[in-house]
């Protein structure tokens, strides 16, 4: 990522931020460094930013251009997009394609509602593509959606893990900083491109270890991994009963939390027309335990999937939902139970498609308070590992602890 003018040379003066965007994704980018109060705040707009990613990825190995290969089914670029239009002060982004994927990334601009971005045609060579982008926004057209920026920011599209933070640093640099003989040193291309060339004055930034670029296919496996982490911080346990302190999915809560201890664990009841619980929502928690004792086999785990399908929440990650049940193997034989909770391989089917993971959880219920523990231990490491993994073929299925 370097940061350049547009055919200027004057330093930045960054635009204003309006920081924490309504149903901003915590998970893509989480900068501890809020820009808010920071000196981009004083100016007014001006900082637009270059994504070339008109490359075939020749060292992935794969057909696909790496940067629309799926991670959790969503292309990368999607990742990346989202990384930069949550920064609120970067006015434009300009994504340079080839002709031939023009319309693939039209329409994954369209189904993921990526906003403020421009599409330009790439060059045969990076350069060229970055080329192509600042030419749109140093153009005077009447038409041009595009506000000329006084910084720019280019930035490979298959850098998912950007932060706010260090999109900050550059573009201060940019405004602030000259050349130093250590810059010339570590200078990448790009930043020697422009020291030979330009008048531009340059400075290296440190940037942070995520800003690494997705190359071989190994990368993609260890971008789907941070992702999957980054959603699996937080897991709503969801009762179907309100006051109950002593409701069997309180006791999974407990076991959750001091089986997960680095993950945060509330719980929620549906009551109150779920209005605490569309809060969760809201806030973008990706992972659900609905336990379902006092009511009817599915009755709270459909109400849960139906707020789910009404949120916008699965656009942009798949949500875990575990629908618990909980049974007296000694009082009642499984295959009595498991007739009705066979239903669930065709709710499952159903949100899918809805980008939900529906699983089963039976657990057994004993009277006797150890066999209980153990059993909602075994359930809770069954919860954890379906959070974790995200598996798409074990959908639908019942597993018992
Ligand atoms: N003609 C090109 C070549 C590359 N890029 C973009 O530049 C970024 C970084 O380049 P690199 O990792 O080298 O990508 P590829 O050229 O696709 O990969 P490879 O060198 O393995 O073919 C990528 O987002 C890539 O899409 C571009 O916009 N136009
Ligand atoms: O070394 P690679 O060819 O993988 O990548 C080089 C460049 O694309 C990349 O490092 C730029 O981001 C910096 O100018």
């Amino acid at each position: 990522m370097e940061a350049g003018p547009p055919g200027s040379s004057r330093p930045a003066e960054p635009g204003p931020c309006l920081s924490g965007q309504r149903g901003a994704d915590h998970t893509a980018s989480a900068s501890p460094q809020s820009v808010a109060g920071t000196e981009l705040g004083r100016h007014p707009q001006a900082v637009a930013a270059v994504l070339p990613a008109g490359g075939c990825g020749e060292r992935m190995g794969v057909p696909t251009p790496k940067q629309f290969c799926p991670i959790l089914e969503r292309p990368l670029i999607s990742y990346t997009l989202q990384a930069l239009e949550r920064v609120c002060w970067i006015k434009d982004i300009v994504v340079a394609v080839t002709g031939e994927n023009m319309e693939v990334m039209k329409s994954i601009i369209q189904k993921y509602q990526h906003k403020r971005i421009s599409l330009v045609k790439a060059g045969v060579t990076r350069h060229r593509s970055i080329f192509n982008g600042l030419k749109a926004l140093a153009e005077d057209q009447i038409n041009s959606k595009l506000s000329k920026p006084e910084v720019v920011i280019i930035h490979d599209a298959v850098r998912p893990f950007v932060e706010e933070g260090v999109l900050l640093k550059v573009v201060t640099a940019a405004k602030e900083h000259g050349c130093s003989d250590y810059d010339l040193e570590f200078g990448t291309e790009c930043l020697q491109l422009a020291l030979k060339y330009c008048c531009t004055k340059a400075k290296l930034v440190e940037g942070s270890p995520d800003l690494w670029k997705v190359t071989y296919k190994r990368d993609l496996y260890a971008a789907e991994s941070i992702i999957k982490e980054r959603i699996s911080q937080e897991i709503c346990v969801v009762m179907d009963t309100e006051e109950d302190n002593k409701h069997v999915g309180h006791l999974l809560e407990e076991v959750l939390k001091s089986e997960l201890n680095h993950v945060k664990v509330t719980s929620e009841a549906l009551g109150h027309a779920g209005r605490h619980l569309l809060q969760i929502i809201l806030d973008q928690c990706y992972n659900f335990v609905c336990v379902n004792v006092t009511t009817s086999d599915f009755q709270e785990t459909q109400k849960l999937l139906s707020m789910l399908e009404e949120s916008n929440l699965c656009i942009l990650y798949p949500v875990v939902v575990v629908s618990v049940h909980f049974l007296d193997f000694k009082l009642v034989p499984p295959s009595q139970k498991m007739e009705n909770l066979m239903q669930i391989r065709e709710f499952a089917k159903e949100v899918k498609e809805r980008n939900i993971l529906l699983y089963g959880l039976l657990i057994c219920y004993s009277q006797d308070d150890q066999k209980l523990q153990e059993s909602l231990r075994q359930g809770a490491i069954i919860i954890a590992s379906l959070i974790k993994e995200r598996n798409c073929g074990l959908i639908g299925q019942l597993l018992i602890a």
